[in-house]
């Protein structure tokens, strides 16, 4: 069974239909690529996926359960939370603390902590900290923990934004444009970190402009182009598909 199921999913915004009837499959643990011309719809699926944006009709299934309305927040608490095109870091917190804020559920900003010992909360703390240092050592943040976000390249904004989202402990990631705007030794470092976190069992969905190193590294592709899925399968396969090509540049890739 599928980790996450999208099921003949349309949306759209007003009168303008962005996905039509869209289906598409993570399995557990796999690694999966979506490409598509621009304003194919790929990050409107990311977002009905998310549950940023309803869908007018289909479903969406995350670990076996029907989760089609559930709010983005109760989403994550599942295991399914994704990235954005533009980084949403907080650009006046430094890097730790824009881990330390992204943890799902803090203690001590619980009016319940009032009634919690101070070492309850301390424990708290320290059992964070651990983790916001597990993350910063595993995507090589060290150097700039105490910088300012909004002062990091483009590179390690998109490293701090998959730390926030390793932060939430998900079982699957999807990924909007990893690699954009990130020069090629931090394109690297990305790849690497993503197929590592892979290979320890999380779920990935990759949509990338970057053909040539998405197809690199994911092992089944699917392409969209007008709202609509038009290819899926082997990275080979999806960009020899006649539609594929079609799709893009007329034929030329
Ligand atoms: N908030 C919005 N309001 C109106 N139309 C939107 C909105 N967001 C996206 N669209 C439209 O929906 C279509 C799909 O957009 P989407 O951003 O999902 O495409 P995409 O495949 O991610 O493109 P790109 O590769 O350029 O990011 C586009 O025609 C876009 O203009």
């Amino acid at each position: 069974m599928a980790l996450l199921s999208v099921e003949k999913i349309t949306a759209g915004f007003g009168g303008f239909r962005a996905l039509d009837d869209v289906d598409l499959k993570v399995g557990q643990g796999e690694l999966v690529g979506l490409i598509g011309t621009n304003g194919a719809g790929k990050s409107t699926l990311f977002s009905v996926a998310t549950g940023y944006i309803p869908a007018s009709s289909g479903r969406v299934h995350f670990a076996g359960q029907d989760i089609t309305g559930l709010a983005v927040h109760h989403r994550v608490r599942r295991g399914l939370a994704r990235t954005f095109q533009v980084p949403r870091e907080f650009s006046n917190l430094t890097v730790f603390d824009n881990l330390m804020t992204a943890a799902p559920e803090q203690e001590g900003e619980k009016l319940s902590a009032l009634v919690f010992s101070r070492g309850k909360i301390r424990q708290e703390e320290e059992r964070l900290t651990a983790k916001v240092c597990d993350v910063m050592d595993f995507l090589n943040l060290r150097g700039v923990e105490g910088e300012l976000a909004g002062k990091l390249s483009g590179g390690q904004k998109k490293l701090l934004e998959l730390g926030r989202l390793l932060m939430l402990e998900p079982k699957c990631i999807m990924l909007d444009e990893p690699f954009a705007g990130v020069n090629p030794v931090l394109i690297e470092q990305l790849c690497e970190r993503v197929i590592e976190l892979n290979q320890r069992g999380i779920a990935v969905l990759i949509i990338e402009h970057n053909l040539a190193e998405l197809a690199r590294i994911v092992p089944r592709l699917y392409a969209m182009d007008r709202g609509r899925v038009i290819a899926h399968g082997s990275p080979d396969a999806v960009l020899a598909d006649p539609a594929v090509r079609e799709a893009y540049m007329g034929g030329v890739i």
